[in-house]
């Protein structure tokens, strides 16, 4: 994250917590979806044209490829979701951790072996999802049940809190023992990590989520792509990336929508969005992995 994107995120997190002290929790998810399904859906709509432009042999016989290989895989996902759900549901939230705990400390300088980097994204990923959790245990286990019909008692998650916490700490503390940068940041991190703790606890499952999701991965990721794609970050490049978007964009929100109004149940929505949100996330966290790796790199 720059600094420039850091500041957005801080300031628009304290705009939605005053929001939530407002608002009816729901009306709070209702924000929380028009949030997600425009920037947070955005971000993602463009993966295609990421593996275009990363792809070593360029031409429509490539591009038709990829298409094929990327729909292929999200109706695997789609279709895993319904055979096996809750494992299904495990990777999901495992490749989810690692995918925002990178994008969230990709720019920082840490001078670990690649292993222990991969680690600690996962963990810190694994980290601010449990404190979401943890906190909304109720409406998550609401959610998890109509995605599989699996009944867990909320001291699942207390359990998995304390885990997921204890390994946090060790490896922080090892980061922080080894290296002056991390140390440097840490104050800073932890008061992150605080303000999301308290969003998480003040607003409803849906509207912490979308805060989290949009303010502090989407909007970062998106200004990281543009930046690749078009070289710099303008309204113009931001309009260019919107524009190659759209489509994809389009298909993916009128699904949604018709999904909604064919079942208008709640919680068949809540079991196809969010196995939805699975089935396009798997190629988008390889398709920003392997970007990551190029700017590293210095090629793009
Ligand atoms: C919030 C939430 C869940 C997890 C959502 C996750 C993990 C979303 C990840 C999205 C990503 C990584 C999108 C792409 O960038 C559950 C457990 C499904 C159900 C309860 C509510």
């Amino acid at each position: 994250m720059t600094v420039k994107t850091r500041n957005i995120s801080i300031v628009s997190s304290f705009v939605c917590l005053w929001l939530a002290s407002l608002l009816a929790s729901d009306l709070e998810t209702v924000c929380g979806f028009i949030l997600i399904f425009s920037f947070g859906i955005l971000h993602g709509a463009n993966d295609l044209l990421l593996f275009d432009k990363m792809a070593l042999r360029k031409g429509k016989s490539t591009h038709f490829i990829i298409l094929a290989i990327y729909i292929g895989l999200v109706i695997l996902v789609f279709s895993l979701f319904l055979v096996i759900p809750l494992w299904a549901l495990s990777v999901f939230i495992v490749f989810s951790a690692y995918h925002f705990g990178e994008q969230h400390w990709e720019r920082s300088t840490l001078n670990s072996p690649v292993w222990i980097k991969k680690l600690f994204f996962g963990i810190y990923g694994l980290f601010v999802l449990a404190l979401l959790f943890v906190l909304n245990a109720t409406e998550v286990l609401q959610i998890v049940y109509s995605i599989s019909s699996y009944q867990f008692s909320p001291k699942i998650l207390e359990y998995g809190f304390i885990i997921i916490s204890l390994m946090f700490l060790a490896i922080t503390g090892y980061l922080a023992f080894k290296q002056k940068n991390f140390r440097k940041n840490g104050i800073e991190e932890l008061l992150y990590l605080l303000v999301f703790s308290i969003i998480f606890k003040i607003s409803s499952l849906i509207w912490g989520f979308a805060i989290y999701f949009i303010f502090w991965h989407s909007l970062p990721s998106l200004y990281d792509q543009i930046t690749f794609v078009y070289k710099d970050f303008n309204t113009k490049n931001a309009l260019a990336y919107t524009k190659a978007a759209f489509p994809y964009w389009l298909i993916s929100v009128v699904a949604m929508v018709a999904f909604y109004f064919v079942f208008k149940s709640m919680d068949i929505f809540y079991a196809l969005f969010f196995s939805f949100l699975a089935a396009v996330t798997f190629p988008h966290t390889f398709a920003i992995h392997t970007m990551f790796k190029r700017i590293r790199k210095g090629n793009s």
